[in-house]
């Protein structure tokens, strides 16, 4: 049996076996802490399946001491689809970026939040980019609130940043995660406006997944997201090279990256960081962890956009379990976890369709099959 073959099957037992148990455990995420810190606490089913994360890791070429049973992880934090919730309780997302030259990457982040399970999906665009983005999708809430320089008379400068701020300001308190980045550009004025929008954030307690060039603007700025522990970064191979350089001072070093991350994180006041590549490593500044299961040898751009929406869905979910009494797991740490997981999962079957032709829509469209295998709705 080849080796992705065995990781499939492995899989289907695992889940055929236990799916049904675990998600029965009310006490899944007690069990989920208890894995981050000892061993001694796994109940059976989890322990078997942590075995299986395991396995699997070992054959993705992960880390096997940091890997994480993500996928326990990603059941514990998927609420239960029932008919007593309303619209808007799995979740209200928002997308900052989409400029003249990037249309794609603010719809693929909040298409895969929608497709994942949350109820409603914003972006905030340039008002170039509105008309292209809400073509693409009628599901999807679209502002074209942003301006760019070019759109902007430099006596205007002024009122045209306070007019963004009061448009956007008004729907803010509304959602329950932002992505900052994809598809933003690098705009000065632009990258004003979303300063303010930080800020804003910061002040309201809102979560924030930062990507992109959402990652070129707080690499220039860190006190944007310095401290604060709802921000999660998601850099990729070029942004996280940026970022160590900018904040450590010195180079990216792959002999100790796992180290390296944990000082990354530490030095930014505990922000966590996802950084992306053929595994997966995580880190809020007290522990590092990895996710190396499934993947997909095709790197079509706006993978990282499906994560980037990804993760804010399981933040807001993750957020929700803390507020329930779940006080000891970090849900910016979980949610990266999850999401990780989810994207790989995605990717991988939508390869094993494609191959070589595989791109981000058809990754999308693999989501939610990904989802329902690793935890069916009952
Ligand atoms: N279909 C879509 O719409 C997709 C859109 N996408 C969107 O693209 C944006 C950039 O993301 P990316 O991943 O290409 O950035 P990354 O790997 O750091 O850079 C690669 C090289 O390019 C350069 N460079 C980048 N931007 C530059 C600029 N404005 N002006 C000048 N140079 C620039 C960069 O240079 P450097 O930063 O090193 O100076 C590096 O050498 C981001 O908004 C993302 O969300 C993606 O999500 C994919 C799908
Ligand atoms: N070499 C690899 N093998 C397997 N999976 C990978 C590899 N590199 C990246 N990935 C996965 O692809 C996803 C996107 O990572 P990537 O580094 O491509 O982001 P990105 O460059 O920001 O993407 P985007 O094109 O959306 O900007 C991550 O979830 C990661 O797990
Ligand atoms: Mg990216």
């Amino acid at each position: 049996m080849e080796k992705k073959q065995l990781k499939e099957y492995i899989h289907t037992c695992m889940h055929q076996l236990y799916g049904g148990v675990i998600r029965r455990q009310q006490h899944l995420i007690r069990c989920l802490v208890g894995d981050y810190h000892s061993s001694s606490s796994r109940s059976g089913p989890l322990l078997l399946v942590n075995k299986c994360t395991r396995m699997q890791s070992v054959m993705s070429g992960g880390n096997p001491t940091l890997e994480v049973d993500a996928l326990s992880i990603l059941r514990s934090i998927s609420p239960n689809l029932d008919a007593t919730k309303h619209k808007g309780q799995a979740g209200r997302i928002a997308v900052i970026g989409g400029c003249r030259e990037y249309t794609g990457a603010p719809y693929f982040s909040a298409i895969s939040a929608l497709k994942i399970g949350a109820d409603l999906s914003h972006v905030f665009c340039t008002k170039d980019a509105a008309p292209v983005i809400k073509g693409y999708s009628p599901e999807l809430i679209v502002h074209p609130l942003l301006e760019e320089s070019y759109n902007v008379r430099d006596e205007d400068i002024t009122t045209s940043l306070n007019k963004v701020l009061i448009e956007v300001d008004k729907w803010m308190e509304r959602f329950d995660c932002l992505v900052i980045g994809p598809g933003l550009g690098r705009d000065p004025f632009l990258l004003d406006c979303v300063t303010d929008i930080m800020k804003n954030a910061r002040q309201n307690n809102i979560p924030m997944v930062i990507d992109g060039d959402g990652l070129f603007l707080v690499t220039n700025c860190l006190d944007l997201i310095s401290g604060y522990p709802l921000a999660v970064l998601t850099p990729n191979i070029n942004e996280y090279k940026r970022l160590v350089q900018k904040v450590l001072n010195c180079e990216v070093n792959d002999q100790d990256g796992p180290q390296q991350l944990l000082s990354l994180s530490k030095s930014m006041g505990g922000v966590t960081i996802l950084r992306k590549g053929q595994s997966d490593y995580i880190s809020d500044g007290k522990e590092v962890k990895s996710v190396s299961i499934y993947g997909s040898p095709r790197r079509c751009g706006g993978q990282g956009d499906i994560l980037s929406g990804s993760v804010a869905v399981f933040f807001a979910w993750a957020r929700k379990l803390v507020g329930n009494g779940e006080p000891d797991i970090n849900p910016a740490m979980v949610s990266c976890i999850a999401g990780s997981a989810l994207m790989r999962k995605a990717a991988s079957l939508a390869f094993q369709d494609k191959k070589r032709s595989t791109l981000t829509t058809d990754i999308i469209e693999h989501l939610g099959r990904s989802l329902e295998d690793i935890c069916p709705v009952r």
